[in-house]
């Protein structure tokens, strides 16, 4: 038998996270090992973020020919060929794929082997056949969508986000159990591609996101077709004929069901802990993933856990700011912890809806009631009326000092727009410096400005600054 790679850095899983290790320590010139058992960019690339962004920007074109008339063009009936659209979205991944390929980390440096690693004990992996013995491990092998045990469902061939994207025929009638970002994202788009679709949720939908801004998304969503039944849990879901599938459900209403065509099951993530030898390695793990501290190590302090299976918030960008936080220990010996305050996120329905740092109800809890909430819609934004994207707006939580707790937008463009608020959130900025910033005109940003600058008006009113200001008039 050979001997083992004693490489400094042994990633398992060449996703999100694993390959922005690989990337980071591969620039550095340090030993790494990368051992992914699919596909190179796990589950953003290929079945997740692109393939549904790619889907959405399809939904967003035929959403637009209908919408034209309103702007005075017309542009005869959108017709969807659903083929074209699977394409269109293959494309997407294929002019993607090359950044994260296994040709391109070899050509960093990386040693890709491609295969599936198992730890055997606290310092050895196997990978396929390839005996590891890493200075450090980082675990970032993702996660995988829950399929619940509702009776029935392994009858019927129900989809998840593995699958959906493979398909090349429209889809007639679209049940979807599940209200999250995964289950509205697709309830649009497919909605929007010609398909009628019910979303069986069983608590709130978009229910982590503030209530009052999702409600505004889910009441845009229900305006054009899609029917979401909330507080809604599915019972049992059951074949009808050769293609059909009825699911039954029960709310407060009682017991009812839903004929469609296809089931998509979202109802949340199951971190991919199996099978990876963590036991024989001594890494304590749940359901919800590999246990770590707000440093990522987990109890076998060789062996750290990023991304998805770490058990926190399951974004690309989360899994990319881990592994800044993993490489900076690994390398560097700096201490660095997890703020989970800083991390936007955004749903890319339309409106979108995205949120930075506290929620209101979180917010008011750790400062005692002591905040204030600012809000602007986007219906005042002059670019919002000249885009007919006038429903929305912005939702800004302050403390006493005015600095910037968290931030919430429904709207148009607002996974961009939060941008800025990730930023003056994470540098604990305050609504003096959004006051001080000067925004281009006409932009829907704006809308941000205009709340920040509202906080003042109360202040316009006082008498003493009116004395003030009358007092300094005389100096001519
Ligand atoms: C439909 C959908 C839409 C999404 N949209 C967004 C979005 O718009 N924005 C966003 O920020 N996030 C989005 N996400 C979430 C995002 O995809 C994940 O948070 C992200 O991919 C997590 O990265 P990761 O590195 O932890 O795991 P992954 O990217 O999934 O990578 C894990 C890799 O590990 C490999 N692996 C697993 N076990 C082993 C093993 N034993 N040996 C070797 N390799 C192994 C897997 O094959 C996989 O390639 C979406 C997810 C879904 C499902
Ligand atoms: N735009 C984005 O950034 C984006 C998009 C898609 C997914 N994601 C990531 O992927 C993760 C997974 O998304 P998701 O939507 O699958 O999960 P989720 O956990 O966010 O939402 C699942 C929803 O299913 C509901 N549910 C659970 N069991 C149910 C049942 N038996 N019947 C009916 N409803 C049930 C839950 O109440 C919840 O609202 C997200 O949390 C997010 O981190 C991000």
């Amino acid at each position: 038998m050979s001997s083992p790679l004693t490489p400094d850095i042994c990633i398992i899983g060449g996703g999100s996270g694993g390959l922005s290790v690989a990337a980071a320590a591969a620039s550095f010139g340090v030993d790494v090992v990368l051992v992914e058992m699919g596909k190179m960019g796990g589950d953003c690339l290929n079945y997740g973020c692109v393939p549904s962004k790619a889907m959405i920007a399809a939904g967003k074109h035929a959403h637009a020919i209908r919408e034209a008339p309103s702007f005075g063009v017309t542009a005869g009936e959108a017709k969807v060929n659903f083929g074209k659209v699977h394409d269109h979205i293959h494309s997407v991944i294929g002019a993607i794929a090359p950044n994260d390929s296994a040709e391109r980390f070899r050509a960093m440096g990386v040693n890709v082997i491609e295969a599936e690693a198992r730890f055997v004990d606290k310092a050895t992996l196997m990978a396929g056949k390839t005996e590891i013995r890493a200075r450090r491990y980082v675990v970032a092998t993702g996660s995988t969508a829950l399929v619940p045990p509702i009776p029935g469902l392994d009858t019927v061939d129900y989809l998840t986000n593995e699958t959906l994207f493979d398909r090349t025929r429209a889809t007639r009638h679209l049940i979807i159990i599940g209200g999250g970002p995964i289950g509205m994202e697709m309830a649009q788009a497919h909605r929007r591609l010609g398909a009628e679709v019910t979303v069986l949720e069983g608590a709130r939908a978009l229910g982590k996101d503030d209530p009052e801004l999702a409600a505004i998304v889910l009441e845009n969503i229900r305006a054009e077709g899609v029917t979401i039944h909330e507080g809604s849990k599915v019972t049992s879901v059951e074949k009808r004929g050769k293609t059909g599938v009825r699911v039954h459900y029960e709310s407060d209403a009682g017991e009812a069901f839903v004929d469609g065509s296809d089931v998509l099951v979202a109802v949340g993530r199951l971190a991919n802990v199996e099978g990876l030898g963590l036991d024989a390695a001594g890494v304590e793990h749940d359901r919800r993933g590999i246990k770590v501290g707000a440093n990522l190590r987990s109890s076998n302090k060789r062996i750290y856990a990023i991304g998805d299976v770490a058990g926190g918030l399951q974004f690309t960008h989360v899994a990319g700011y881990h592994a800044g936080l993993v490489v900076q220990q690994i390398l560097f010996r700096v201490p660095a912890k997890e703020n989970r305050d800083i991390i936007p996120w955004a749903t890319y329905t339309d409106p979108e809806l995205a949120h930075v740092g506290l929620s209101e109800e979180e917010a008011g809890k750790r400062h005692g009631g002591r905040i204030s909430i600012l809000r602007w819609p986007y219906a005042e934004n002059d670019r919002a009326q000249a885009e007919r994207k006038t429903t929305g707006l912005i939702k800004l939580v302050v403390d006493r000092k005015a600095r910037i707790l968290g931030v919430s937008i429904a709207g148009a463009g607002a996974g961009e727009m939060i941008n800025m608020w990730a930023l003056a959130v994470s540098k604990g900025l305050t609504l003096k410096d959004v006051r001080g910033y000067v925004p281009p005109y006409p932009t829907m940003a704006e809308i941000g400005k205009r709340a920040a600058v509202s906080y003042y008006i109360p202040m316009t009113r006082k008498p003493y600054v009116r004395w003030i200001v009358r007092f300094l008039r005389r100096f001519g």
